[in-house]
């Protein structure tokens, strides 16, 4: 068993090196027809012993570096096997950036038309690249497969021609679509990792009769810790901006603010490394009751001029030049 391989995860697959306990699901998922017609090297039918054989020989070309050939599963089981080959044809001590590899895969019958097959091949791709140091990945498709050649140009391959090749499937030479592409081509065409979520945060400079603007320092524990910000909170669903800052002057500042109160400023709009900050900015110079921090926070009344010499949260940075413009 080829130990030191670390399995490739998707967001919904596993890709690891084949088990003997895979050799039963793995015969009765390709001893089927539909799938074993499209496969090159794949007899049909497909004898149980074969399902041994090539599970040990798939550790032994892995241990050799030749080829590696994985079970794709999802949610524990078996859905599939998919593998990369390195091209034969060229000088064993070529150089690793020159090396060239064949990609192959199936997925059982009933794993089919949820988008498996580019998942697990732009994933084994992407590692291959980055492990083996490839030049090109190379793969072929029966001319009327356009199922797998759909798969094969989502994940960045491009066609290069077309072929005869020997299918011990149909015991017949097929015509098949040639594609190929290099590291480049395969990244453009990996999806976007998922966005950051959008945060929404209401905040406010409260300005005070002397032109003094509240800020209040993040406790320990806190991310940012120490930093000085002004007073707000996120906007929890199905609430305005406005009602998350009443709430939250009154919770922080123990003050009774009304909507009316609250005139918007401006906003901030900053990339963190989990989350997209949104933060509208109101200004507010009218309130009841006296502001204290009643989370224990320390608070700071500070002059425009100054406010320079808080350290802030690099998204307050921009605000505070338009309100020293401002004010
Ligand atoms: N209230 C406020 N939050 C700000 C400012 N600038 C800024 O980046 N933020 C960020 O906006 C988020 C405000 O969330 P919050 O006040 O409801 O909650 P929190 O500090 O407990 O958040 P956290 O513990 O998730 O960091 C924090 O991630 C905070 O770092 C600011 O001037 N005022």
């Amino acid at each position: 068993m080829p130990l030191d391989f670390t399995p490739i995860r998707t967001a919904r697959l596993t890709l690891r090196p084949l088990s003997p306990e895979d050799a039963a699901p793995l015969h009765r998922l390709v001893n089927d027809w539909e799938v074993a017609k499209t496969l090159a090297r794949v007899p049909f039918p497909y004898p149980r012993e074969l399902a041994d054989e090539w599970i040990a020989a798939t550790w032994a070309q892995m241990a050799a570096g030749e080829a590696w050939h994985l079970a794709i599963e999802q949610g524990g089981a078996l859905v599939g096997c998919i593998g990369l080959t390195l091209d034969r044809d060229r000088p064993r001590e070529e150089r690793a950036e020159q090396r060239r590899a064949e990609l192959g895969y199936w997925i059982g019958r009933r794993a089919w038309g949820q988008g498996l097959a580019p998942e697990a091949a732009g994933a084994l791709c992407a590692w291959a690249f980055e492990s083996l140091g490839l030049a090109e990945i190379h793969a072929s498709a029966l001319r009327d497969n356009l199922r797998s050649q759909a798969v094969l140009r989502r994940i960045g391959l491009r066609p290069a021609g077309e072929g005869v090749q020997p299918f011990l499937s149909r015991g017949a030479k097929m015509p098949v679509l040639l594609f190929r592409g290099d590291r480049a081509a395969l990244a453009a065409a990996r999806p976007a990792p998922p966005p950051k979520p959008i945060v929404l945060v209401a905040a406010v400079a409260l300005v005070d009769s002397d032109g003094r603007v509240l800020l209040a320092q993040r406790p320990e524990g806190k991310s940012m810790a120490g930093l000085w910000e002004f007073p707000g909170g996120k906007v929890d669903a199905g609430e305005t901006p406005e009602r998350a800052l009443i709430r939250e002057l009154k919770e922080e500042l123990d003050i009774d603010v009304t909507e009316a109160c609250l005139g918007p400023f401006t906003f901030a709009s900053h990339s963190y490394e989990k989350f997209h900050l949104l933060m509208p900015l109101y200004l507010c110079r009218r309130w009841n009751g006296t502001v204290r921090g009643a989370e224990g926070q320390k608070l700071a009344w500070v002059r425009v001029q100054k406010l320079a010499d808080y350290p802030m949260p690099p998204a307050d940075v921009p605000l505070v030049a338009m309100l020293r413009d401002f004010l």
